[in-house]
């Protein structure tokens, strides 16, 4: 899997010619048409960058309980701040039942809120505040730089994804010029007790926006993807390079033409380190508040209807993300 696991160069991309990019283009179709997932190198994000969220990360989940419990989310469903352990199941999403996932996360919004935004859900859902912790120093200047390096990244990527549906390469701009991306830290303890039955890191789930910009712990094991043949493979971190994946929103743009890819995070075996802890970063990006997703003309063959109605990007990812909640125990 490792050797076959595609990467794709995005500084070359970005130099190159329109026939080399239109070759590409073709590439990234048939990787998208095929996984769903691959590694980006040549992004161009400082490593400073990366390195200040990822030890900003760290240093907050060692942090006392009552600095956790200083930035949580306030009550079931706000999206942003810090979710304890087992208050989340991905499968949900899916319809499935199981237990909840064993982490924990930090999650965050959007930087600002675009001038004239009204919507009372939208201003109630994915621009409520992000709950900082107080500790340690410098976590806010770590994350944010690192979201906007984030979201700087994801739109260079649909560029590349406009190139690879024979589009305009601009022509995703207006969808995402006022994007709703999250990010979300997330940290999977080291396990001192052995998970229940079903019980995963992360549940079988696809992720619900436009693409997903990963970065799992180096030498980290546990993250796989359903293959098309039904086989869960494991994604390998590809170091210096991050792990994109196409969510929700991509597939029914492209009327199923892409993968949305069924993907978890399984418990690690004895051989990959037992009980270990794996800390990732995840960064959902999601276009424009009202965007309008509907099948793209371009991907719709001669009689072939499209499978899905348009939704709007907001209220669309606010009822994927309802539906994953674990209530609390009372
Ligand atoms: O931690 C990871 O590597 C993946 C997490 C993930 O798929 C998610 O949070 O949507
Ligand atoms: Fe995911």
């Amino acid at each position: 899997m490792t050797a076959s696991f595609p990467v794709f160069d995005l500084a070359q991309f970005e130099s190159a010619d329109q026939t080399a990019k239109a070759r590409e283009g073709r590439r990234i179709d048939e990787i998208c048409r095929a996984a769903g997932f691959l590694a980006v190198s040549g992004h161009g994000v400082p490593e400073t960058t990366i390195r200040s969220a990822w030890e900003a990360a760290r240093a907050f989940f060692d942090s006392s309980v009552s600095n956790k419990a200083g930035a949580k989310a306030p009550y079931d469903g706000y999206p942003y701040g810090y979710l304890g352990p087992e208050l989340e199941a991905l499968a949900k999403s899916k319809g499935e039942d199981t237990p909840p996932d064993l982490k924990e996360s930090f999650n965050g919004g959007p930087l600002k809120v675009p001038p004239g935004m009204e919507d009372p859900d939208a201003l109630a859902f994915c621009y409520a505040r992000t709950i900082w912790p107080e500790k340690p120093d410098g976590f806010m200047d770590a994350w944010t730089a690192y979201y906007r390096a984030m979201e700087d990244l994801a739109a260079r990527i649909m560029r590349v994804f406009a190139v690879a549906l024979e589009l305009p390469e601009d022509y995703f701009e207006p969808f995402i010029d006022a994007p709703i991306s999250a990010l979300r830290a997330l940290n999977y303890p080291e396990q001192s007790v052995s998970p229940k039955p079903g019980q995963l890191r992360a549940g079988a789930h696809t992720d619900y926006g436009s693409l997903t910009i990963l970065l799992p712990q180096e030498g980290s094991r546990g993250l796989e993807i359903l293959a098309p043949d039904g086989h869960w493979i494991s994604v390998p971190p590809v170091p210096g390079a991050f792990v994109i994946n196409i969510g929700d929103l991509m597939a029914r743009w492209t009327n199923d033409r892409w993968v949305s890819t069924l993907h978890r995070v399984v418990n690690p075996s004895a051989e990959e380190g037992g009980m270990m802890r794996r800390q990732s970063f995840a960064f959902f990006h999601q276009p424009n508040w009202p965007a309008r997703i509907e099948c793209l003309q371009s991907c719709l063959g001669a009689g072939e209807q499209p499978k899905y109605e348009p939704v709007l990007s907001g209220p669309y990812l606010m009822s994927k993300f309802k539906a994953t909640t674990v209530p609390k125990a009372s």
